[in-house]
């Protein structure tokens, strides 16, 4: 008998750390081996992502539970898959969407879906008796990534307080996962004193970065932020840099213009470039996400012109973690870098196929997480598993962040000496 033949399939609904209810899913193989995957879920999701399947309207917890999806798992996915080898991850996540036939995973859903693609991914790398990041990469899976963290919360996260969505840093003077993580913990905890200083509350935004409470500009989490890198005793720019998610899609109105709603001020496409330059002129920015929004790439192309060779520019909601966006956005030279999340496009072939053309087109892939969260650490092994290099997962507070932050440093003593820490080199790929 073939130890690696699934053997049962099991999905339930359980709790994301929004306290919204998502798929998780078991995958039961015969030879013992079994593996488990729960979805994450985000709040400022792209257009063009992959369906997320609730319930709605009829269904409990404001039309957000997921037994559709579950069901779909237990009356279509599992017949389907009962008895096939879950080493075959390929032609799994094929007939997965297969069985699903439409464009967007609209179906059965990208949450059914992906739920039992990454259980399927932990079955086959449990009954090897290898770490999943080995599994999934092979023996030169070794890249520690270097960590992009939110230190202050906003936009979709916190109510809108601010319309620029995650103020993040990035260790650039780590010669470590682990110094690099630690730096950014002192950024955190120093930054909480600033808020303290300025008389801010220090409420928590859904990432576990600080909630940006009475905030009269969206300059001002980058006037904390440095603060907060110098109060920890890092040089801004040099040891720790800031990061955006500027996340426009959720501020840009249907006439093409971007409205920041906290300086009452609308600006035409041009004129929010202008202010983006403006702020990587003036603070220590090296990695600015979703500076246009998800339909202007021409306004997209601009921005890259301007700033595209000193500046990583990330794609999010722009490219959602599809082949053919990316493709057309390596084309028309937009971006350098490009955000990867499985559930926007729901299977882990599909996410390894992302990473790979955005290598391949020579952009740099980030590996991230959602806003919303659960005990899950898939993301992690699968930053390792591709030598992608960095890492996006919100604050370095709250346990579904933590989780996947404590596997680095897990993996980080594992590998030893075998471990590889590109730094800020790594943006050396696409800077100049
Ligand atoms: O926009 C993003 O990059 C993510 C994480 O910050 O948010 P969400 O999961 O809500 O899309
Ligand atoms: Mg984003």
């Amino acid at each position: 008998m073939n130890p690696f033949a699934i053997t049962e399939i099991k999905a339930r609904q359980v709790f994301d750390s929004r306290s919204v209810p998502t798929v998780e899913v078991d995958v039961h193989l015969a030879g013992g081996g079994w593996g488990r995957g729960t979805v994450p879920s985000g709040a400022s999701t792209g257009k063009f992502e992959a369906l997320e399947l609730r319930d709605g309207d009829a269904g409990s917890f404001q039309g957000k539970a997921v037994y559709q999806a579950i069901g779909h798992v237990e009356s279509i996915i599992a017949p389907a898959l009962l008895g096939l080898d879950a080493t075959d991850q390929v032609a799994i996540d094929q007939l997965l969407c297969q069985l699903d036939g439409t464009e967007n995973k609209s179906r059965l859903g990208a949450n059914s879906i992906l739920a039992v693609s990454m259980a399927v991914a932990w079955a086959a790398a449990r009954g090897s008796n290898v770490p999943l990041y080995r599994y999934l990469g092979g023996a030169n899976a070794k890249q520690l990534p270097l960590p992009m963290i939110q230190i202050i919360g906003g936009g979709a996260h916190a109510r809108a307080t601010t319309d620029l969505q995650d103020y993040l840093v990035i260790p650039v003077g780590s010669t470590s996962f682990s110094q690099g993580y630690e730096m950014v913990v002192n950024v955190y905890q120093a930054t909480k004193k600033v808020f303290e200083r300025h008389g801010k509350p220090l409420a928590t935004a859904d990432e576990g970065g600080f909630w940006p409470t009475g905030f009269s500009t969206n300059e001002e989490g980058l006037q904390l932020l440095v603060e907060g890198i110098e109060e920890a005793g890092y040089q801004p720019g040099k040891e720790v840099a800031i990061a955006l998610d500027i996340a426009s899609s959720e501020f840009y109105e249907e006439d093409g213009s971007y409205r920041l709603a906290l300086e009452n001020r609308s600006f035409t496409r041009d004129e929010f470039i202008d202010y983006l330059c403006d702020l990587a002129d003036r603070y220590p920015i090296i990695s600015i996400e979703d500076g246009m929004a998800e339909t202007d790439w021409e306004g997209s192309r601009k921005l890259t012109e301007r700033i595209g060779k000193r500046l990583q520019l990330i794609g999010d909601d722009l490219f959602t973690t599809s082949v053919p966006r990316i493709q057309k956005g390596v084309r028309q030279g937009v971006y350098n870098s490009v955000l990867i999340k499985m559930n926007q496009i729901g299977t882990i072939t599909e996410t390894l196929d992302a990473i790979e053309s955005t290598k391949s087109a020579g952009y740099l892939p980030v590996i991230s997480a959602r806003s919303g969260e659960t005990e899950d650490a898939t993301i992690v092994h699968l930053a390792i598993a591709t030598n992608a290099g960095q890492l996006k997962v919100g604050s370095v507070a709250r346990s579904e962040r933590t989780v996947k932050w404590n596997e680095v440093l897990r993996i980080e003593e594992e590998l030893g000496a075998a471990a590889h820490y590109a730094g800020k080199d790594i943006f050396k790929r696409i800077l100049s």
